[in-house]
């Protein structure tokens, strides 16, 4: 049997699959590495980690599998979206990687929309967000101008690491779609945007298509990982793109919930000059010259790994969700914002902060984690509406990630979204979107279409349950209440600190 590894870079853990020529899951490890919060709206990592994690994941995988290595004819990548990785001319590491989740950059948004103003949507497709690169790369011109002067080029955080384990350096459409320098529809860089922005265009990476070939393994990889070392390496992309992919987010009219660090409500477009007018993103997919817009919650998972370290360090995730269980819809009246790092979709603040709304002398952990869960739902469910509202229709949702692990929080999601929701046999999409590029790269399928019908297998369906939708649904009312009754007051707290 032959076989493909998917690496999945994520924000909390780095994921290997490994999945052979039938679709079936043959081995998986995870290593977790930790975000770095210096001050409030800051999160950055040491892109070393990213390839220590790696490079022990891989040797893992490969020994536990005992799979002869020359059988694993090729590997890709998907990758946490957007942060800023600076090399230097010897393609060292300048500083620490400034992630997507991390809203330093709101004075840099705001130039950005005044200089550029309707131009940067008809480019890029996307408006001016904190999450971006672009303004990433701005702030550190203004505030560590001799970093920006060493970088020879900047890279996204999959390309990084895929640089360290061929010697390539390249960056696929689908992730610099989220730079916000790429112009969209025809796929180059924007010299009308680093003119504007005096951003030298040789730190700008050669593109690539998320399924091209890109080398092979540098041979001191393939001696600590276990590798061979004509291993194959395709490009890769951004883990929204590969989610989509490892879900079947292949056509019109299919949708993705995923909710990782952050949570995601996404669906395919064929159609390049659909116009959500800002409001969701829109970016290119991993199928060449097909794109997928969404909406994201930045604080989704993230949400719940905070309470659970705060509040029950030592529970399960499993034992919580159970916990949560014993609660009733509506967490017997009681609200989470989960605005923990600000919000995208649909408020684009970063000074918001998250809120338990309702506390009672009666509420206890149960209640607590019940809110959590159903606010990160009730969050996602704002970008459901803006997509209905823009016409779309979406009744079956695939859903992946942490999210998809219970089957009370996959039931919620069905009752708030009202529609139907399918858990996959593997809910770790991007990585199995990964390796489903890697496959097609082989040639194994002619296309992903191709691919996703022999590996992507369906394991549950939650249909919404009308008398908890309909309870759902007044309480996601209150939820969408608490933004504008509390964003005055989020505003001042966050001033306040500094
Ligand atoms: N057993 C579980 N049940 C429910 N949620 C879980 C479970 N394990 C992890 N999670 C949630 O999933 C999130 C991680 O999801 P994942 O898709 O691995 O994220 P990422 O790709 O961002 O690293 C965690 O933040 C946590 O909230
Ligand atoms: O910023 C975005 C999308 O625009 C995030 O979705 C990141 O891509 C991180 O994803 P996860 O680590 O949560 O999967």
């Amino acid at each position: 049997m032959k076989y493909v590894i998917g690496i999945d870079l994520g924000t909390s853990s780095v994921k290997v699959l490994l999945v052979d020529k039938e679709g079936t899951v043959k081995g998986e490890v995870s290593k977790d590495y930790p975000q770095i919060h210096q001050q409030p709206g800051y999160s950055e990592q040491n892109p070393e980690e990213w390839v220590e994690k790696t490079i022990a994941a891989l040797k893992q995988l490969v020994s536990s599998s005992g799979v002869d290595p020359t059988d694993i004819e090729g590997l890709s990548f998907s990758g946490q979206m957007h942060g800023l990785v600076l090399l230097d001319k010897n393609n060292a590491v300048i500083r620490n990687a400034i992630l997507w989740n991390d809203t330093r950059t709101t004075m840099q948004c705001k130039k950005i929309d005044q200089q550029l103003g309707s131009k940067l949507l008809d480019i890029t497709k996307n408006p001016a967000l904190e999450g971006f690169t672009l303004p990433k790369i701005m702030w550190v011109k203004e505030n560590e101008p001799e970093n920006l002067e060493k970088a020879s080029v900047f890279l996204l955080p999959k390309d990084y690491l895929r640089y360290r384990l061929t010697g390539a350096i390249h960056m696929d459409y689908s992730d610099a779609a989220g730079t916000l320098l790429l112009d969209v529809v025809n796929k180059s860089w924007s010299a009308d945007i680093l003119r504007t922005f005096e951003i030298p265009s040789h730190i700008c990476p050669p593109l690539v298509e998320t399924g091209d070939f890109v080398g092979t393994i540098l041979p001191e990889i393939a001696k600590a990982t276990g590798l061979s070392k004509e291993t194959k390496v395709f490009a890769g992309g951004a883990d929204n793109a590969c989610g989509a992919i490892g879900a079947g987010i292949l056509s019109e009219g299919t949708a993705l919930c995923s909710i990782g660090t952050s949570g995601v409500f996404l669906s395919y477009e064929k159609d390049r000059i659909k116009d959500y007018g800002g409001k969701v993103h829109f970016f290119n997919h991993g199928e060449k010259d097909a794109y997928y817009t969404m909406g994201v919650t930045l604080a989704a998972g993230y949400s719940l790994s905070w309470f659970k370290e705060t509040f029950a360090e030592d529970q399960s995730f499993t034992s919580l969700l159970e916990d949560a269980a014993h609660s009733t819809i509506g967490a017997n009246g009681l609200l989470f914002t989960p605005f923990l790092v600000g919000e995208r979709t649909p408020y684009a603040d970063a000074k918001i902060r998250g809120t338990f709304t309702g506390i009672d002398g009666s509420h206890n952990k149960s209640d607590f984690t019940r809110a959590v869960i159903e606010g990160i739902v009730f969050s996602i469910n704002e970008s459901v509406e803006i997509f209905r509202n823009y016409g779309k229709t979406i009744d079956t949702v695939i859903s992946i990630g942490g999210g998809a692990k219970s089957e009370l929080w996959l039931q919620i999601q069905a009752d708030v979204f009202k529609t139907r929701v399918i858990k996959l046999q593997n809910e770790q999409g991007p990585g199995m979107g990964a390796a489903m590029i890697a496959a097609v790269g082989l040639g194994w399928f002619k296309s992903l279409k191709e691919c996703a019908e022999k590996f992507i297998k369906m394991d549950k369906v939650y249909e919404p349950i009308p008398e908890n939708v309909e309870r759902y649904n007044k309480y996601f009312r209150a939820y969408k209440d608490i933004y504008p009754h509390t964003v005055a007051i989020n505003h001042q707290l966050f001033d306040l600190r500094k």
